[in-house]
């Protein structure tokens, strides 16, 4: 399973220029997370502090009982060994065949012997689909055979977290759609935590399990998919919506009263429903579509089930309509803890991030032993139905 992620009041400044400030979020071990915001928010930045790349002011980066921010380099570099990256441009070496760039990091960080490593990055190769490919090179191929083969060099070391830095950027629909498979089936298949910049509202809608957005300087919002798809926020809304109308600006933030002017405007046009649906946009259909499934014949993905406890515990913490969507992604067993009111619900999280909570288990029966259910059937094999 892969490991949490805990930020605690986050600030990251370059000289006089603030990033950001007080960001905390936790990403929960082994769930997909996605964080978006406008160009220039300081995503790339967050990236780089999680990694130790970039050390911000304030605040704490907890890994593993370690903080990052003040880890000395000794136990920073052990730490970076949980992390794959995947970087915007698969960063591969334009001289290396795509064996050798994804061995790299293999012959680089380990001591294994060339048969070991051969046989690494063949499976690996072979999990994002480019066996046969090895001996290309990044200039021969296309850009989403070169985003597969970062995330193939993200993987060799075995990690428990991955980050991936708007790994849709440059790719057509189509190409993003498989992509975006691809993450899905990864994450079914190793269980690591992943973390995704991305500025493409299909994959934010259809692909997390958690949603974040960065604006002002600030995180907005972090919490279950649910709560960011059925948010009235305006600036939630105006990005989920790929409007201009809103608080964002071309380049920077508008003033009140052309927001006011310009959401009325809207309205009068009849909302976001009248708004042009790209390849890229987000209106029309339901605000919280089905998440993408693992592939069929690939495991379910051991964070679906984990999710849904920690939601069932959440609920209360949420508005009418998150929920109402959050309920109608939860199995049938969990909803009948929930009613019949088994879970102790967390304590003002706020939404806004997630901590193991050992005093968060279920007060009476454990929740795992439905009557019927023998020690041999565990609690959690039968009668998920997903998000459906
Ligand atoms: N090493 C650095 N030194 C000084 N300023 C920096 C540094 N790195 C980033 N910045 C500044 O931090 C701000 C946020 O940059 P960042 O690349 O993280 O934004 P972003 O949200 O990832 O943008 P985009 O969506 O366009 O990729 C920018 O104003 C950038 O100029």
């Amino acid at each position: 399973m892969g490991v949490a992620v805990e930020v605690q009041g986050l600030t990251k400044s370059f000289g006089s220029q603030n990033i950001w400030s007080d960001v905390t979020l936790t990403l929960p071990p082994g769930e997909i997370s996605v964080l978006l915001g406008p160009s220039g928010t300081g995503k790339s930045v967050f990236l780089k502090s999680l990694v130790g790349l970039l050390k911000p002011e304030q605040g704490s980066i907890t890994i593993e009982g370690t903080d990052i921010v003040r880890a000395g380099e000794h136990d920073l570099y052990e730490i970076r060994k949980l992390f794959g990256v995947l970087f915007q441009d698969g960063a591969l070496f334009g001289s290396m065949n795509l064996f050798d760039n994804i061995a790299f990091p293999l012959r680089e960080h380990t001591k294994k012997g060339e048969s070991e490593i051969r046989s690494i990055v063949l499976e690996k190769m072979e999990m994002v689909g480019l066996q046969g490919a090895e001996g290309k090179l990044p200039g021969e191929i296309s850009g989403g055979m070169r985003k597969r083969a970062g995330l193939a060099r993200a993987l060799v070391l075995d990690p428990e977290i991955i980050l991936f830095d708007e790994p849709d950027s440059g790719l057509d629909p189509v190409r993003v759609a498989y992509l975006n498979q691809l993450i899905v089936d990864l994450n079914a298949q190793i269980d690591a935590t992943f973390l995704i910049v991305t500025h493409d509202i299909g994959t934010a809608r259809t692909v997390p399990d958690n949603l974040g957005l960065l604006f002002r300087r600030n995180l907005v919002m972090f919490g279950p998919r649910e709560q960011l798809l059925t948010s009235q926020e305006p600036v939630v809304r105006q990005f989920l919506n790929g409007r201009r109308e809103g608080p964002i600006g071309m380049s920077e933030e508008k003033d009140v009263a052309q927001v006011e002017a310009e959401m009325a405007a809207l309205e009068a046009r009849g909302g976001d429903s009248h708004n042009g649906v790209g390849p890229k946009g987000a209106s029309g259909g339901d605000a919280v579509p089905p998440q993408l499934e693992p592939t069929e014949g690939l495991p379910e993905r051991k964070a679906q089930r984990r999710r849904q406890e920690r939601v069932a515990r959440m609920l209360h913490e949420f508005d009418e309509d998150t929920a109402e969507a959050i309920r109608a992604s939860l199995p049938e067993d969990l909803l009948a803890h929930v009613d019949s009111g088994t879970f102790r619900p967390t304590e003002d999280a706020g939404g806004r991030h997630w901590a193991p909570e050992p005093d968060a288990a279920p007060r009476t029966e454990p929740v795992g032993e439905p009557a019927g259910a023998g020690a041999s059937n565990p609690w959690w094999a039968g009668g998920s139905r997903g998000n459906e």
